[in-house]
């Protein structure tokens, strides 16, 4: 998502961008791109790259005769699609392209528009076309668009009314109607290397438009910073300035030409803030996921469906939404029920697979199953006691009969040697050693005993028995 998509991301660039098409600010925009960036705007926003020269990364699509370098150089694509993952730059490349082809920039968010919006910006543009102007129209998000609403952008596109140059964090071969997918340009952005980010980091640091000189980072806070940003720009600068904003609000007066300096430990206390700040939904979507998450882990079905529906309606990242569920059908439910890890896998999996809106069943339908199961939390109880006991160093070494037993001299060493082979024994289980000495009779799965949970409860007990002798 862009920065002027967010709720709460200060505003900079979303005056007027997502007013009903059509309606111009006073005097029309006289400059292609995005509109003038407020000097309030936040980091990210004012650190947008004006020139193809300030966009890092990319090489693949930028170089000298590559696609991107080509089309912005006046080559006639009628359509691009940009895939890539969040704050790679497909906004930024979308406002390049009309400004260096000197068109009217338009944008809509498939977050918001409908039908109607989509129509009224072709109108708008097909109107400019008799003056001889030309548009980029820019979609964000497009595989958020239903069939129909694709479609009301076909003839544009066919008909050269605008350049459509639509964003998507989704393989668009599964998002994307097809006509419009054999009409478009599809150029795959890659998330930005660390010395990408570094770059960036370093820029927002020296140019005035960021700290200008005014702010420095310690190596190790650098390196943290791009580590947090898992190759999204947006986000390195987010932190940067939730951070910056920390260091600096920590100062009375710096020393006059002295940086200020952000460490370690004031990124690391300003991430949260960072967090916040990019989030979808404003302070909320913590909230409201972890109200969803509670409602599921105490079985109130009608809740958990509540707060599903508040996701959806937000425009939360459907992905977001399975992978919570996921995790879920394992720490709350796990062998209760081990169909619900199964229901919640082909949820992410439809996600994946049709996009959104039509995947907004398969996530209640996870969400009803996991909430109507028979709850255990015994899954996530074993496996931290284990851990537990891992980092404590209760370890040991593995015995001998359990040891790799191929490869030449193994049997020397007694590898493998003594090794009880269980099918071979009356009902499949037969007594041995399993664990190292220091772990011998530690139990670290409880089963509850809820649901399907009560057998294994019945048969864990047995088998402990038999393997244990
Ligand atoms: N390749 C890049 N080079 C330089 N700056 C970048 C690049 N990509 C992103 N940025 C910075 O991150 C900000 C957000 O980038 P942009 O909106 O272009 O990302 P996006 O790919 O459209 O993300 P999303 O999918 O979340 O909308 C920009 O304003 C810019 O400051």
């Amino acid at each position: 998502m862009s920065d002027w998509l967010g709720p709460s991301d200060g505003g900079g660039e979303s005056a007027g961008l997502f007013a009903a098409p059509g309606s111009e600010p006073e005097g029309g925009r006289v400059t292609a791109g995005l509109p003038p960036v407020r000097p309030d705007a936040p980091l990210a926003v004012r650190m947008r790259p004006t020139s193809l020269d300030e966009v890092v990364g990319q090489g693949h699509l930028l170089g000298p005769g590559a696609p991107l370098r080509r089309l912005v150089e006046g080559s006639g694509a009628a359509s691009v699609m940009l895939f890539g993952p969040p704050g790679t730059g497909k906004t930024t490349l979308a406002s390049l392209i009309s400004r260096a082809t000197g068109r009217r920039f338009e944008a809509l968010s498939a977050l918001s528009a409908g039908v109607k919006d989509v129509r009224a910006v072709i109108d708008l543009a097909r109107r400019r076309l008799t003056s001889g102007e030309q548009t980029v129209l820019f979609i964000d998000e497009v595989h958020r668009f239903s069939k129909t609403q694709q479609d009301a952008l076909l003839a544009a596109v066919e008909n050269r009314i605008v350049l459509l140059v639509a964003a998507t964090t989704e393989n668009p071969s599964f998002s994307v109607v097809s006509p419009l997918l054999s009409r478009s340009l599809v150029l795959q952005l890659q998330p930005l290397t660390a010395e990408d980010i570094g770059a960036l980091l370093d820029r927002a640091l020296r140019d005035p438009r960021g700290y200008g000189g005014g702010v420095a980072l310690t190596e190790d806070a650098a390196d943290h910073l791009v580590r947090l940003a898992g190759g999204d720009a947006r986000r390195a600068l987010t932190a940067l300035e939730a951070a910056a904003g920390t260091a600096l609000d920590a100062v009375d007066e710096s020393e006059p030409g002295e940086p200020v300096v952000v460490d370690l430990e004031t990124v690391e206390a300003s991430v949260d803030k960072a967090a916040v700040r990019y989030d979808r939904d404003g302070d909320q979507h913590y909230d409201v996921i972890s109200a969803f998450i509670k409602s599921i882990r105490g079985s109130d079905v009608d809740a958990a469906l509540h707060y599903l529906a508040r996701m959806i309606a937000a425009g939360e990242d459907p992905r977001f939404i399975a992978r919570r569920l996921v995790v879920h059908a394992s720490e709350d439910i796990g062998m209760a029920d081990p169909t619900a890890l199964q229901t919640a896998t082909a949820a992410a999996q439809a996600v994946q697979l049709i996009g959104m809106p039509e995947a907004r069943l398969a996530l209640a339908q996870a969400t009803i199953h996991l909430a109507t199961a028979p709850k255990s939390g015994a899954v996530i109880a074993a496996l931290g006691a284990a851990m537990a006991d891992v980092s404590a160093g209760k370890s040991g070494l593995v015995p001998p009969h359990l040891r790799d037993g191929h490869y030449a001299g193994a049997e020397k060493l007694g590898s493998a040697v003594g090794y009880r082979y269980p099918h071979n024994a009356a009902d499949g289980v037969l007594p041995q050693q399993y664990p190292p000495d220091e772990l011998i009779g530690v139990d670290y799965y409880q089963p509850t005993g809820h649901g399907a949970e009560r057998e294994i409860a019945a048969r864990v007990g047995k088998l402990r028995r038999i393997v244990r002798g």
